[in-house]
């Protein structure tokens, strides 16, 4: 027996990736519902490679009641449009969007850091997915915590387009190609050029300068790791399509050595290590693409601080930065609570 499962926003970079991942990972299903906007009703979508043709539903029409579990990624909007709702009905909510993030009735998991705090999702039948720049840090942090107990991280993030959705993978390809072929490039979507650019801009400004998406990295961090854990992020997005990656430097309580470091991220849950200190020796967000892990390179010692480390971070922001993390969250679920799967 399995669960009956809604996917909501199916039509998108992260719903998408959700249907390839559940089917991926042969997610125990009696039956699975794809839903989006009115815009899209009554097309087809693939669920992953299996063959098997599904065809979208009309959110404003669909019934949540009688369903296990529903996958969001739609936006903060149609989150608090319909997630309550959906709770209601008795399906369990595994929210993308960032809405129910920081409200402390609402768990905000990554499977291999704090899986145990999951059990709080009765209170409101909701659980959140973090941003996808905090969920890959975070899997990379949490082994180096627990040996050395981290004091402050300084992050720069370097954010694929597809993290902006449909729009800014399209953006990016166009203005390419405009740039190319000497067309007109105006930004329509970005701030500003973001072919052949960087713009150290993402999500909205706030009062003291910095940005919501630099935010939700410092609070996210702390809800998820440790609320003790001091963070500065610079959240920068490139001219990358899929893939973010994140320069990390960490001062920790304890000493650490670089080596030391290496040996717990080799055996680390969710990580895979590749730092060969030769040319190529590390990853790239192209290599990351299509992954489920979160790569980490170029660990280093810092001297410039006490018990100080340096390293590159890298993962398939569609997929452990939204999608897989959010089916790993359903496998969790499944196996701590719902328990219907053989
Ligand atoms: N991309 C990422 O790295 C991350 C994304 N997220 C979250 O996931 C969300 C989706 O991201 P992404 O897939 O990249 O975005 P896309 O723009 O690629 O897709 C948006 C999806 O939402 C659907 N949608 C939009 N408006 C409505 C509506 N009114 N009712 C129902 N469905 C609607 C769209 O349906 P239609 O095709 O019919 O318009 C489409 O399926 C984000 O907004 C964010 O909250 C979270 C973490 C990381
Ligand atoms: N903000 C991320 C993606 C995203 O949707 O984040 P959030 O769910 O926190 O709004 C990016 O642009 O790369």
């Amino acid at each position: 027996m399995g669960y009956r499962v809604v996917v909501v926003g199916a039509t998108g970079n992260v719903g998408r990736e959700m249907l390839n991942i559940l089917h991926e990972r042969q997610f125990p299903l009696d039956d699975i519902a794809v839903v989006a906007s009115p815009r899209s009703t009554g097309s087809v979508i693939d669920f992953g490679d299996s063959g098997r043709e599904i065809r979208v539903k009309n959110i404003e029409h669909f019934d949540f009641a009688g369903w296990d579990i529903a996958l969001f990624a739609a936006g903060s909007a149609v989150s608090k449009d319909y997630a309550p709702k959906a709770a209601a009905a008795g399906c369990t909510v595994i929210d993308n969007s960032s809405l129910y993030r920081m409200d402390p009735d609402v768990p905000l998991i990554v499977p291999e850091v704090n899986a145990e705090a999951i059990d709080g999702y009765r209170r409101k039948n909701i659980i959140a997915n973090p941003n996808c720049s905090t969920a890959q840090l975070v899997v990379a942090l949490k082994p180096l915590h627990e040996r050395a107990r981290i004091k402050r991280v300084v992050v720069a993030t370097y954010q694929s387009v597809s993290g902006a959705g449909k729009s800014g993978m399209d953006e990016l390809f166009e203005q390419s190609r405009n740039i190319f072929v000497g067309d007109a490039n105006e930004p329509v979507f970005f701030t500003k050029q973001i072919a052949f650019n960087v713009i150290p801009h993402i999500d909205v400004f706030l009062d003291d300068g910095s940005t919501k998406e630099e935010w939700k990295m410092v609070v996210e961090t702390k809800k998820i790791l440790d609320p003790s854990i001091k963070l500065t992020a610079t959240c920068v997005r490139v001219p990358v399509f899929v893939g973010h990656s994140e320069a990390v430097n960490i001062e920790f309580e304890d000493e650490i050595s670089a080596e030391e470091a290496q040996a717990i991220l080799r055996e680390a849950p969710g990580v895979m290590l590749v730092d060969k200190r030769e040319d190529g020796g590390y990853v790239t967000p192209v290599e990351a693409v299509g992954e489920y892990a979160t790569y980490v390179s170029r660990v280093r010692e810092d001297p410039t601080v006490e018990n100080g480390l340096s390293l590159w971070c890298v993962s398939d922001n569609l997929r452990k930065g939204a999608a897989l993390n959010a089916v790993q969250i359903a496998e969790l679920l499944g196996r701590r609570h719902l328990q219907k799967a053989a």
